[in-house]
């Protein structure tokens, strides 16, 4: 297992709106390192999420580390705006990109950390090229567009080859793992060599701080 530090970031995706300030601060206070940021466009995926304003709101409300994952087509038109309104790290998915490396170079440009994401039926090869450009990878363990659904176990195997991948070209990248992430499948995720954890359900269902704190504790094990 890397010994890279284990980040949790969770999704407010699935928080209470209606509190977002007060759901911010409770991850914030019970430990989580990041504050994962879901913006979908309803083109590259169906649903349509939040933008910029909801960002720029909830910066006031924690100094956390916003983990920006932008489901969005072409996002290099939006680059900026997204670091103008707070986020710390952008991941763009390499299915939505017409070039790749111009999208990772505007996000360094722009003085954040640039992370590469791809979708589960999309093979590691297409990222490969990338991976000395990332500061992150991001393997999504379900279909992207909506919280709550069920972990895909093959996203395990696709951990493991990044990883390796990585050690192999001496790169001590992060890994991080989004969807349908729970208390009883984060051991087998951490095993897998992922080390940045994003979990929406699972954290913003029942009494936050305190599944916070049982992610942390499952994490700190490792
Ligand atoms: O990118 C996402 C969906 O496209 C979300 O980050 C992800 O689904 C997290 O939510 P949950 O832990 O409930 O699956
Ligand atoms: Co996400």
């Amino acid at each position: 297992m890397s010994d890279l530090k284990k980040i949790l970031s969770p999704s407010i995706l699935s928080a209470d709106f209606k509190k977002l300030g007060e759901e911010l601060e409770t991850i914030d206070k019970a430990g989580a390192e990041y504050v994962h940021v879901d913006v979908m466009d309803g083109l590259f995926v169906k649903s349509i999420s939040f933008g910029m304003p909801v960002i720029k709101s909830a910066r006031s409300a924690t100094d956390k580390v916003f983990d920006v994952h932008l489901m969005i087509e072409e996002p290099i038109r939006y680059i900026e705006d997204f670091v103008k309104a707070g986020a710390d790290i952008i991941t763009v998915h390499v299915e939505a990109c017409k070039d790749v490396v111009a999208t990772l170079e505007k996000i360094k440009e722009c003085g954040v950390k640039a992370a590469i994401t791809l979708n589960p039926p999309t093979p590691v090869s297409a990222i490969e090229p990338y991976l000395d450009k990332v500061d992150m990878v991001l393997v999504m363990s379900v279909n992207p567009g909506f919280g709550g659904q069920k972990f895909i176990p093959e996203s395990l195997d696709k951990v493991k080859e990044i990883r390796s991948l990585l050690d192999a070209k001496g790169l001590d990248t992060d890994i991080e793992i989004d969807g349908g992430v729970n208390a009883g499948n984060l051991a087998s995720v951490l095993e897998a060599g992922a080390n940045v954890i994003v979990a929406g359900s699972a954290i913003f269902s029942g009494d936050v701080a305190d599944n916070v704190k049982k992610f942390k504790e499952i994490m700190g094990a490792w």
